[in-house]
C-alpha cells in the first residue's frame, strides 16, 4: 500500500479529508497523494503539508492506481469523461458522488474499470468514520485493497449498491444529524446554568460516551437507557415528554427526506 498513488480529483470538504486521514494513519506518504481542484490556491495549505496539488485532472489520473473522484454529484459526468483517455483500466475507481450508479460512472468511461462508491462522512479527518464502500467489475484483490483502505480511517463495511444511499443518509449525512443534538443539547445547557463552552464539552463527551456504550458492550440502546431512567425520576419525564413533542418522529422523518431526495435524483 504505501507505494500505491494516490489522486484525488476534487479538493474540496471531503476529498481534503479523506487525504488527511489516510495520511494521518500512515497508510501513504503525502508525496504520493495528489489533490486536484480548479482554483488552486484554495490547495496552498495542503500543499505546505507536504501533497501535490494540480488543476490537471489528467495530470493527476494519469499515474494513479487509486482514483477518488470527489467533486459535487453534477460534476462526475464531465470529470470522468476528461480522464478515461488516458487512465489504465486496472485503476481503482472510488467515487464518492451521492447517488451516482456504477453503472452511470461505467457509461462515462465507456470502458469496463473496478469501480466502488464509498461512503465515509467527515470523520474520517480523524480516523474515526463509517464507510460504507459498494463493489463493481471488481475482483477480491482489488476489494481487499479498498476495504484496508478505509478501514486505516475508522470502521469500513462493503454493502450492496442497493443500499448506498440508505449509507449515505445514516452515515455520511448521520454525523450533521448527531452535531445537530449536540448543538441542541448545549443550548438547553446554557438555559439551565452552564457557559457555552462547558455545556458544549459536557453534551460532547456524553454522546460520545453513550455511543461507545453501545458499541463496546454490543448492547440495545433502550437496555441502557433502563439503567438510566429511575421509576418516577427526571429522566423518564424528560425523555417522555421529548417523545411527546416528536423526537424519534422528527428524527426518522428527516432521514426519510433525505433519502427520498437522494433516490428521486435530487442529490
Ligand atoms: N461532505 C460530506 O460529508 C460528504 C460528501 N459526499 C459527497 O462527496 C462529494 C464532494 O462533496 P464535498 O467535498 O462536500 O464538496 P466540495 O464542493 O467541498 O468539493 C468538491 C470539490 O471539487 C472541486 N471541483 C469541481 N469541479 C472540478 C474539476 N473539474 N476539477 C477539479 N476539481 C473540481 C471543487 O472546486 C471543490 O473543491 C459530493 O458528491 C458529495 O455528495 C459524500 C460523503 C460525505
Ligand atoms: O449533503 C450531501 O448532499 C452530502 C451527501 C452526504 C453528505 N453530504
Amino acid at each position: 500500500m504505501k507505494n500505491k498513488k494516490i489522486a484525488i480529483i476534487g479538493g474540496g470538504n471531503l476529498g481534503q479529508a479523506i487525504a488527511k486521514g489516510i495520511v494521518n494513519s500512515k497508510i501513504v506518504a503525502p508525496s504520493n497523494i495528489t489533490l486536484t481542484r480548479r482554483r488552486l490556491h484554495l490547495l496552498e495549505h495542503i500543499k505546505k503539508e507536504g501533497f501535490n496539488v494540480t488543476a490537471d485532472n489528467k495530470e493527476a489520473a494519469a499515474d494513479a492506481h487509486i482514483l477518488f473522484i470527489a467533486v459535487k454529484p453534477f460534476q462526475l459526468q464531465q470529470i470522468v469523461e476528461e480522464i478515461a483517455p488516458i487512465i489504465a483500466s486496472g485503476t481503482i475507481i472510488i467515487s464518492l458522488a451521492t447517488g451516482i450508479a456504477s453503472t452511470s460512472i461505467e457509461n462515462y468511461f465507456q470502458k469496463s474499470m473496478p469501480i466502488f462508491r464509498a461512503m465515509p462522512n467527515t470523520a474520517i479527518a480523524i480516523g474515526e468514520s463509517m464507510t460504507c464502500v459498494s463493489a463493481y467489475n471488481a475482483n477480491e484483490e482489488q476489494k481487499k485493497i479498498v476495504l484496508t483502505l478505509f478501514e486505516q480511517v475508522g470502521k469500513a463495511l462493503i454493502i450492496p449498491e442497493e443500499l448506498m444511499s440508505s449509507a449515505t443518509v445514516l452515515a455520511a449525512c448521520g454525523i450533521a444529524y448527531a452535531l445537530r443534538f449536540i448543538r441542541a443539547a448545549t443550548q438547553g445547557g446554557i438555559e439551565i446554568g452552564f457557559g457555552s463552552e462547558l455545556a458544549l464539552q459536557i453534551a460532547a463527551q456524553t454522546v460520545k460516551g453513550a455511543a461507545d456504550l453501545l458499541i463496546k458492550s454490543s448492547t440495545h440502546p433502550e437496555e441502557e437507557i433502563d439503567k438510566v431512567t429511575t421509576p418516577r425520576g427526571v429522566t423518564i419525564s424528560g425523555l417522555n415528554e421529548m417523545e411527546h413533542q416528536g423526537f424519534s418522529s422528527a428524527l426518522i422523518k428527516g432521514l426519510l427526506t433525505s433519502y427520498n431526495k437522494i433516490e428521486n435524483g435530487k442529490a
